[in-house]
């Protein structure tokens, strides 16, 4: 068995890490299509772990957050033998108390898209995992750990409403969010996380929080150039917990996320569609 291997997903101002060593740019094809763009693949200085880097909207923010092939995206990164996904994204915060600059390590969702494909088990071989606890609580605790020690502002635990955009919400929305017990919004992490689930992966989100979105009376509501302007100043906040976590990564062979497909498949294995069966040999194996 292969080495743990950190990915990291990188998110809007995220395009590059900087400190990856040893960097090689490596193209995947996918059963599911190209990801959303090259994966560099290297390692951190003092560190054991291979480290994959992929920009989720591609190198010059190509893709939209409904266009980004997400399945494209995990299946590469799987198929390069990765274990643990960090997942960097800018969210608006919903919470008086979450204030821009800070950080949160999720650790819910709610799925409010509506124009993406969010399963590797759509036809042909049928699977329902578990998506109660969607982020893996050991990477997690992980994450938020080193945030600490960094003094960086950072909050443990939070609900991360998923719009599909790409327009920002209304404030009527922004008050339902809100109402849901939501804690920040963005527009990307799902379906990701539920296909890392799928894929067996353990995910958790760092969301850099940018804004307030546009709940809040005396505040102007979340501008596009507001939201570079604090990522840029926060993103470098992103880049050290990366690279510390990626020197020291916690094991996750006993995260339930790691065996998520055991009980999930409920196709009887002879009946299953053969093209289907074949198109899910880099998460279920060949055939047996
Ligand atoms: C650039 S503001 C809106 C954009 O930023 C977030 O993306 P990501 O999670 O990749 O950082 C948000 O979800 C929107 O897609
Ligand atoms: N207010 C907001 N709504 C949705 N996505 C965001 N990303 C950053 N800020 C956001």
């Amino acid at each position: 068995m292969k080495g743990p291997t950190l990915a990291i997903i990188g998110g809007s101002g995220l395009y590059e890490m900087g400190w990856l060593e040893d960097a090689e740019e490596v193209s995947v094809a996918t059963p599911y299509g190209l990801p959303s763009d090259a994966i560099l693949r290297g390692r951190v200085r003092d560190g054991d772990v291979t480290v994959l880097f992929i920009p989720r909207h591609g190198r010059g923010h190509r893709f939209s957050p409904s266009t980004i092939n997400y399945r494209a995206n995990v299946c590469a990164l799987k198929m390069l033998g990765a274990t643990h996904v960090l997942s960097v994204s800018a969210v608006g915060s919903l919470r008086e108390e979450i204030a821009p600059g800070s950080l949160v390590v999720v650790d819910q969702f709610i799925d409010h898209t509506r124009h993406r494909v969010s399963t590797f088990f759509d036809e042909g071989v049928v699977a329902h995992v578990g998506f109660a606890d969607p982020v893996c609580p050991i990477l997690a605790d992980a994450v938020h750990h080193i945030a600490t020690e960094e003094s960086i502002p950072v909050h443990r635990g939070g609900t991360y409403v998923c719009i599909e955009g790409p327009q920002f919400s209304t404030r009527a929305e922004s008050m339902v969010y809100r109402g849901w017990g939501a804690h920040v919004i963005g527009m990307t992490n799902m379906p990701e996380a539920k296909l890392a689930r799928e894929a067996e992966l353990s995910y958790a989100t760092l969301a850099l929080v940018t804004d307030y979105d546009c709940w809040r009376a005396d505040t102007e509501a979340v501008n596009i150039d507001a939201v570079i302007d604090v990522l840029n100043r926060n993103v470098g906040h992103a880049r050290n917990v990366a690279q510390r976590l990626a020197r020291k990564l916690p094991d996750v062979t006993t995260s339930p996320a790691q065996s998520a497909l055991k009980r999930a498949i409920i196709t009887a294995p002879k009946l299953m569609a053969p093209d289907a069966r074949a198109r899910l040999e880099w998460l279920l194996g060949p055939q047996g």
